[in-house]
């Protein structure tokens, strides 16, 4: 029998062997069994028939026993405890008690604690509980009264009545165990579902748990969709309205692009009509130009603004109209020189003449014109002339605050010219370098400390330029008007008896404008030149250290005067190379530039002589004709 081996209780009250044979020879009676025994041992005494065939009937067939199913016992250990219960212990930490003679259907189950809704106490598997002693076999048995070891009839009959209680017992522990093995088998199951329960029941815990934090976010989600569903809505309708705009902009736009279209259409007709009309511009303001003289000379009498107590006597000055101007000295001069008529009165005529009441900005109205002639592609020459204290200075650089010369005026006047000619696909780019001519030498007032050999060259009589001259980019006024008070600061200036800052040299700014049209590929190459010539002095009434540059002024003036009266004269020879300053000025003077001559006069009667010689040098200049030609090219 395999399962007797596990259960040892069996083991001392059921002697296996016997089993065995009892199941293999179950249809042996106890009658031959003993006949075979007095068979084998004759010397023994045979019992009465009736006794044997009493054993013989008292012989229960014997029943193979059920193979019980094999149970791990080795961890199970049992105790019996004072009040006749047993404590089953598997070692661990549970516990089951089973009353005394309760059967193992009737085994109480000692169920651990539940698990608590956190998780924290897990449930167990149970043990199986072990049988009670009431289930074994009893090991004591009462005491048999005491028989004679020759008495084997009352040996067999204890012997078979012991055997009848043992059949007994083990029926009833044979019923018991298979109740006990069913309930093992439930026991188990009830274990396995035990711990799929306890599994089930942990994941249930998580999957609620899950559940709720689920829940939680759901109910955040369906809170968020409500406000969105909200937003979506209205969002919504908003794109409803958009979308009609749009498709309202849609339609506006098309009518606009056709539109735009003819505009364009119109445009290129405007802006082609702008181009002929600038070139007739052009063109007429060149006329005019001509009809008024490549020459012209305009006359400014300076104010007896601050004047010292010598100065307090004034010339008679009278203006028939703008283009004319009487100048005497008064009766107590002439009879303090026992007059002479003919230097006592004197009227000129000019192009145009300015009194003393004449301020910056009417005198730049007239010169604005030769402003745009340089931007049209002429070389321009505007150059102040006079004795010393006469103006010369305010008139070409002037003033801060509203009393600005004629220079920086001229600057914004480019500036603002070139801007405007864009819109006619004109793009322009200015230059300017500033020089003195002092005792004859040329000095770059951009760079005064450069020291440079500087040469005056013409270019086959178009083009006059000077060797390591400082010629700046300048992109605005404000940059052009900084380097122009910049050329100023190094000027050489000295006081003198009529002005106290009186300016020793001749003073060139140039700017250089050259422009092309993006459309017309036409190049226009114009240029300005600004002359603040140093003033002319009585070399007798000069200091002895003055003397040397009084000199060099009054003869550079001088040569100024012959070549203007060679021009005036039409003669072949001109003399410009007799001074630097003409030599410089000579396509001005000669005939390819446009020239203006601003001649200043002093109101004083101690100047009354040298006004009478500017007023005459600039009559001279007034007469000379010259033909100019504009700088014009065509783009590849
Ligand atoms: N139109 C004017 N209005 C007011 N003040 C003037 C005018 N012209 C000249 N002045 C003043 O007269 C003085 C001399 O003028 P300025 O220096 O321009 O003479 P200049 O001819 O340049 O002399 P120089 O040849 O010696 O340099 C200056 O104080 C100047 O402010």
């Amino acid at each position: 029998m395999q399962g007797t081996s596990k259960l040892p209780l069996f083991k001392t009250a059921l002697p296996r062997p016997q089993f065995k044979k009892a199941k293999d020879d179950s249809h042996i009676s106890k009658a031959e069994v003993t006949e075979n025994r007095y068979k084998n041992h004759p010397h023994l005494k045979r019992r009465s028939k009736s006794t044997t065939d009493l054993m013989a009937s008292s012989v229960l067939p014997l029943k193979p026993l059920q193979s019980i199913p094999e149970k791990k016992t080795t961890n199970v250990q049992t105790s019996t405890t004072s009040n006749n219960k047993i404590i089953i212990n598997n070692n661990k930490t549970l516990r089951s008690t089973v009353k005394k003679n309760a059967t193992a259907s009737t085994i109480q189950k000692v169920v651990p604690p539940k698990a608590k809704p956190n998780g924290a106490t897990q449930r167990q598997p149970q043990k199986r509980p072990a049988l009670s002693t009431d289930d074994q076999p009893k090991a004591k048995v009462a005491k048999a009264p005491k028989v004679a070891s020759w008495d084997f009839k009352t040996k067999f009959q204890l012997l078979n009545e012991k055997h009848t209680k043992l059949l007994q017992s083990y029926k009833e522990l044979q019923e018991k165990y298979s109740s006990v093995a069913d309930y093992e088998q439930y026991y188990d199951k009830y274990n396995e579902i035990q711990a799929a329960f306890d599994k089930q029941t942990t994941d249930y815990e998580k999957v609620a748990k899950n559940y709720a934090v689920l829940k939680s976010e759901h109910e955040k989600l369906l809170a968020n969709h409500d406000s969105l569903s909200k937003q979506y809505a209205e969002q919504k309708d908003l794109c409803e309205t958009y979308s009609d705009q749009i498709r309202t902009c849609e339609q506006n736009l098309e009518i606009k692009n056709k539109l735009c279209e003819k505009l364009s259409i119109e445009n290129d007709w405007f802006r082609q009509q702008a181009l002929d009309w600038e070139n007739e511009r052009r063109i007429l303001h060149n006329t005019i130009f001509d009809l008024k003289g490549n020459i012209r000379v305009f006359c400014r009498v300076r104010p007896a603004v601050g004047c010292t107590e010598d100065q307090k006597l004034q010339c008679m000055l009278s203006y028939p109209d703008e283009y004319s101007l009487e100048i005497r000295k008064t009766k107590e001069s002439i009879s303090a020189t026992s007059g002479k008529p003919i230097d006592n009165k004197a009227d000129f005529c000019f192009d145009k003449v300015f009194s003393q009441r004449t301020t910056q900005e009417e005198l730049f109205k007239e010169i604005s014109p030769y402003v745009q002639s340089a931007v049209d592609g002429y070389d321009v020459c505007v150059f102040a002339y006079g004795q010393t204290g006469s103006g010369k200075t305010y008139t070409m650089l002037g003033e801060d605050c509203g009393n600005e010369g004629v220079i920086p005026r001229t600057v914004e006047l480019i500036f603002r010219t070139i801007d405007a000619l864009k819109k006619t696909n004109w793009e322009y780019e200015v230059h300017a370098s500033v020089l003195e001519i002092y005792n004859e030498n040329l000095r770059d007032l951009l760079s005064p400390t450069a020291n440079q050999n500087m040469e005056i060259r013409h270019n086959c009589g178009k083009e006059t330029t000077v060797t390591n001259l400082t010629i700046e980019k300048v992109e605005s006024a404000d940059g052009l008007r900084k380097l122009m008070e910049l050329a100023q600061k190094y000027r050489t200036v000295a006081a003198t008896n009529y002005n106290e800052h009186s300016s020793r040299s001749h003073a060139v700014t140039k700017i250089y404008l050259s422009g092309v049209n993006r459309s017309t590929k036409v190049c226009y190459k114009g240029s300005i030149s600004l002359v603040d010539l140093a003033g002319s002095e009585n070399a007798k009434l000069v200091e002895n250290d003055r003397m040397k540059e009084t000199k060099h002024i009054n003869k550079s003036l001088t040569i100024l005067g012959n070549v203007m009266l060679a021009l005036y004269n039409k003669n072949k020879h001109i003399p410009y190379r007799e001074s630097k300053l003409t030599f410089l000025l000579q396509s001005s003077l000669g005939g390819t530039s446009k020239t203006l001559l601003i001649v200043n006069v002093s109101p004083f009667e101690e100047n009354f002589n040298e006004s009478l010689n500017s007023l005459r040098f600039a009559s001279k200049v007034k007469e000379v004709k010259t033909t100019v030609k504009r700088n014009k090219t065509e783009q590849q």
